[in-house]
């Protein structure tokens, strides 16, 4: 049987994580960032590791605003697809949710099939009032405004669909 665990990331995954999520960056499927963002963001990751120590997988927990967050960067080694390791990053990610006290979580993917068989739904509607939207714009980070869907970002979230859950 393939085993793996999932952990909360550490500073000495990250450059295993930037590798993992590179290819996907070159073919638009994730958002790339600076190694610098993925320091800053690393107490928000969660990583799978096969029995040999090697990071596998990973996934990310963003709070935009009280009740809701964004699941981010959700990404599998292609040896490892379908074995159930983005199932259980998942999970993880769901449950760090609840302990937040978080209500909604957003993601914005190609990978609907995979979302909608974990409760997810496709939405057009704004996620947000207009006051709680002037205050997401204000912030630097550019998964918030693929969220807001500003126009400067329009061209990063192509073909993507805006899913929602509510746990
Ligand atoms: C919000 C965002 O981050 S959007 C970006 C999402 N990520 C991407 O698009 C990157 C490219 N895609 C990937 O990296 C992967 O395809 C992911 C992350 C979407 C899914 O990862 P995987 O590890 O392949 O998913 P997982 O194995 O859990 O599920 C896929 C299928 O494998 C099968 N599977 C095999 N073994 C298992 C198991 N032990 N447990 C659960 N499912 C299993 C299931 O049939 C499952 O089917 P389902 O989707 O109907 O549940």
């Amino acid at each position: 049987m393939t085993s793996f665990r999932v952990r909360p990331a550490t500073t000495a995954d990250v450059w295993a994580i930037q590798i993992l999520v590179e290819p996907l960056v070159n073919e638009r499927i994730l958002l790339g960032k600076d190694l610098v963002v993925f320091y800053e963001a690393v107490q928000e990751f969660r990583v799978a590791v096969a029995p040999d120590g090697r990071v596998i997988g990973c996934g990310a927990l963003h709070v935009m605003w009280h009740d809701l967050a964004e699941v981010r960067t959700l990404a599998v080694a292609s040896e490892w697809l379908g074995k159930g390791v983005g199932h259980v990053l998942l999970e993880h990610i769901e449950r760090d949710a609840h302990t937040l006290g978080l209500q909604r979580l957003f993601c914005l993917t190609f990978e609907t099939a995979f979302f909608t068989r974990h409760g997810f739904e496709p939405v057009n509607e704004e996620l947000v009032d207009p006051a709680v939207f002037a205050q997401l714009s204000l912030s630097p980070d550019e998964g918030v405004a693929e969220f807001l869907d500003l126009s400067r970002v329009k061209p990063n979230t192509l073909g993507n669909t805006r899913m929602l859950k509510r746990l």
